[in-house]
């Protein structure tokens, strides 16, 4: 086992996906049983009771691969030294909201938290947002961060990602194994574009395999991308074991690698790609090695895919556009 623990900070570690999140971290599931894991939890003040309660039960797993906690609610001294911070701490929307409309009550955490991460994180750091509008919180996150490095911060589609493997393989009769190749672009919203024209299933193109463009436009679209609403609408309160699940799938690939031949959904900054306009963070195709992404490059996108994109990309320069007017970049 390596001696040196990697240091995780949690924000809203004392919220609904931090229940589930702290307890896959501390077993090991992001780095695997042989590197321990040093768990540094932020939260408002208010919530640092329950968040002890929170560690007296990570206490009382005994995983092996935990070596230590810490709790606070200063983000300097929580994210000091830092080598991934997963920014999940935030209001969730209740039913009826957009994630847009949480623009300005979480826009702020976002500031503080990129300012602190800037000033204290180790030199190595990733950071993945979660906490929504997660795009454009990544984006004010990244914009307070001027010493990080841009490529180290992403947003989370990752959930998007998974939804849409399981509705196709659902719908195809296939095990979720078989299928490769998906792609969420552009915001973690309802104008996402969850892509079946370059996935695959088997091997074989995921569009073709459907052959029912009607379902690709009025079912699987809108299913995957209003998922979040349909989990609030049926659970009282937004998805959090699933949400806490895909955490762990990005940061895990980012940091060890996309599979061979395959590839990853991931909300990074743009670099102009497939024409989404540069510097907004929208969710790419991407493969990943040792903690760097790329974005894949030349796929063919087709008009009906361009539409879906550019609908998606606006919105996220609408999010950008009321950001910097409230002064967060
Ligand atoms: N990107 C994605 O796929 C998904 C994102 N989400 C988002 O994740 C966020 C968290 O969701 P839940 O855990 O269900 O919410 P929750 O309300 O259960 O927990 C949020 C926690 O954040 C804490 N918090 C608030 N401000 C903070 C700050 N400045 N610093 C540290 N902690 C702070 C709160 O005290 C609370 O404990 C929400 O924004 C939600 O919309 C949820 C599901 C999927
Ligand atoms: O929908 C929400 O507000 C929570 C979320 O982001 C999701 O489940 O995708």
């Amino acid at each position: 086992m390596s001696a040196t623990p990697f240091k995780v900070a949690v924000t809203g570690a004392a919220g609904q996906i931090g229940y589930s999140l702290l307890f896959r971290l501390a077993s090991g599931a992001l780095l695997g049983p042989d590197r321990p894991v040093e768990l540094r939890l932020l939260e408002i003040t208010p919530a640092l009771k329950a968040l002890e309660g929170v560690v007296m039960e990570l206490d009382d797993c005994a995983f092996g691969t935990l070596a230590g906690v810490e709790i606070g609610d200063d983000a300097e001294k929580v994210f000091d030294g830092v080598n991934l911070a997963l920014l999940v701490g935030a209001r969730p929307r209740g039913p009826g909201m957009e994630r847009g409309d949480l623009l300005e009550a979480n826009g702020a955490i976002f500031t503080a938290q990129g300012k602190a991460l800037n000033a204290v994180a180790a030199d190595d750091v990733r950071i993945g947002v979660t906490g929504n509008p997660a795009n454009t919180n990544a984006l004010i996150a990244l914009s307070n961060a001027p010493d990080i490095p841009a490529e180290r911060f992403s947003a989370l589609t990752r959930l998007d990602h998974n939804r849409a493997i399981s509705q196709l393989a659902a719908k195809t009769g296939s095990p979720v194994t078989d299928i490769t190749k998906m792609t969420i672009w552009g915001n973690h919203s309802a104008t996402q574009y969850p892509d079946l024209f370059h996935a695959e299933v088997g091997g074989r193109n995921a569009a073709q395999v459907v052959g029912d463009q009607a379902w690709l436009e009025n079912d699987f679209i809108p299913t995957v991308a209003k998922r979040g609403a349909a989990i609030i609408e049926a659970r009282g309160s937004s998805s959090a074991a699933s949400a806490a699940s895909a955490t762990i799938d990005a940061a895990r690939d980012w940091l060890t690698g996309s599979p061979e031949g395959d590839w990853v959904s991931m909300a990074v900054q743009s670099d102009g790609s497939y024409d989404v306009p540069a510097g907004l963070v929208s969710s790419f195709p991407v493969t990943t090695r040792d903690g760097d992404w790329e974005i894949v490059q030349g796929l063919e996108i087709d008009d009906f895919s361009r539409s879906r994109i550019d609908a998606s990309t606006a919105e996220l320069a609408e999010e950008r556009d009321a950001v910097k007017g409230l002064g967060l970049i």
